[in-house]
């Protein structure tokens, strides 16, 4: 085709791609059905991922595996996925729970053998475990730096060599990432965690692009990048008074998996939660460096790690684990 033609096409491509976001945001697609989807969850003890494991639960999946380096937590998460289904009157569905610790490539590969003996192929895996370490880049030992790269980046690598090549052979599968808003954007004093989290979203991207290059349409992918959640796992982040109380309150946990499981269910290939911070990744990529910094320090942006450093020092002390 000629060069100008191809232009041609396309713009008209661009062009229907924005008419059919319009369409979506007026009328979503319907949530697709996960009824003969073997459905992995990492990081599924506590936190988003129990809370992704329970949805996915009351969905009715197929099987539902969950991996967790917290076993007696995992094993929980498993009674009550169960408990779930019950309740929503699905479909008990079969859920097996496994211990394993995705930053280290040999227990996956592992792990991964005994669930493909035990449940077959996975079609639908939910990247999700997470650390954070809590302290900023020249306080942090370098063990600690190396385990937020290893269990919130590299467990990508392993864990993807692990199933996706069956979901490519099948062209049928979903692959969600958890990262962050802080794989977007960052702030003071979480070098290793904004790292970690801005890999994460490449790595995603990138992949997302090579199954397209592949024409593999059947396979799915989905980035979830949310705002600060009520976990705990940040526990202590703060900001501006009146921009935590009007403009951007913590996300509450069962809202922030509600609406990435829908992202998921109509497969919607981004998903950035709230809505603000689309304008916050805009905002910054055209503002001035010092105008960066000027509306962060306006926002309490700039040192909102900071009482949460606290928070960790404190519970170090105490001999709490981080
Ligand atoms: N909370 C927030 O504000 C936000 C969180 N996120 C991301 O969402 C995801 C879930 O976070 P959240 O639920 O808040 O975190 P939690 O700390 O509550 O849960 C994380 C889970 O991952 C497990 N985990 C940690 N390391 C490993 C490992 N090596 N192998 C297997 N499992 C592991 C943890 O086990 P254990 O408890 O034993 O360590 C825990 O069960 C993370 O990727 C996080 O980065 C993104 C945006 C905001
Ligand atoms: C920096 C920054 C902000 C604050 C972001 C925060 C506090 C994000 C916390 C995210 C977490 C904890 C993610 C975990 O994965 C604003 C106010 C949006 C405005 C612009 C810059």
């Amino acid at each position: 085709m000629h060069v100008l033609l191809e232009l041609l096409v396309v713009s008209a491509r661009v062009a229907l791609s924005f008419a059919v976001a319009a369409l979506r945001w007026l009328r979503p697609r319907a949530p697709k059905s996960v009824l003969h989807e073997v459905c992995l969850v990492t990081g599924a003890a506590r936190g988003l991922g129990r809370l992704f494991a329970l949805e996915l639960a009351t969905r009715g999946v197929d099987t539902l595996v969950l991996w967790d380096v917290d076993g007696e937590g995992n094993e929980e998460t498993a009674a009550l996925a169960r408990g779930a289904a019950a309740d929503a009157g699905v479909a008990c569905p079969r859920v097996l729970a496994y211990t394993c610790d995705v930053s280290k490539r040999v227990d996956v590969y592992r792990v991964a053998g005994l669930v493909r003996r035990d449940a077959g192929d996975v079609t639908l895996l939910v990247n999700n475990a997470g650390v954070v370490s809590g302290r900023p880049l020249l306080d942090c030992p370098d063990e600690l730096l190396e385990r937020t790269m290893a269990v919130n980046l590299h467990a990508l690598f392993w864990v993807t060599k692990a199933f996706l090549p069956a979901m490519l052979e099948k062209n049928h599968g979903h692959m969600v990432t958890i990262a962050s808003s802080l794989g977007l954007f960052s702030t003071a004093g979480i070098e290793d965690y904004c790292a970690s989290k801005f890999g994460a979203v490449g790595f995603h991207e990138s992949l997302s692009h090579e199954i397209k290059a592949m024409e593999r349409d059947g396979v799915k992918t989905t980035l979830v990048c949310p705002y600060l959640v009520q976990t705990g796992m940040f526990h202590g982040c703060r900001m501006r008074k009146e921009v935590e109380t009007y403009v951007l309150p913590p996300l509450q946990p069962e809202k922030c998996v509600q609406q990435a499981m829908r992202a998921i269910l109509t497969d919607q290939p981004v998903l950035c939660m709230p809505r603000l911070i689309y304008l916050v990744v805009f905002i910054k990529s055209i503002l001035p460096w010092e105008a960066v910094v000027a509306m962060y320090r306006f926002l309490g942006a700039d040192k909102c790690m900071y009482p949460f450093f606290e928070e960790c020092k404190r519970r170090t002390n105490n001999n709490q684990e981080l």
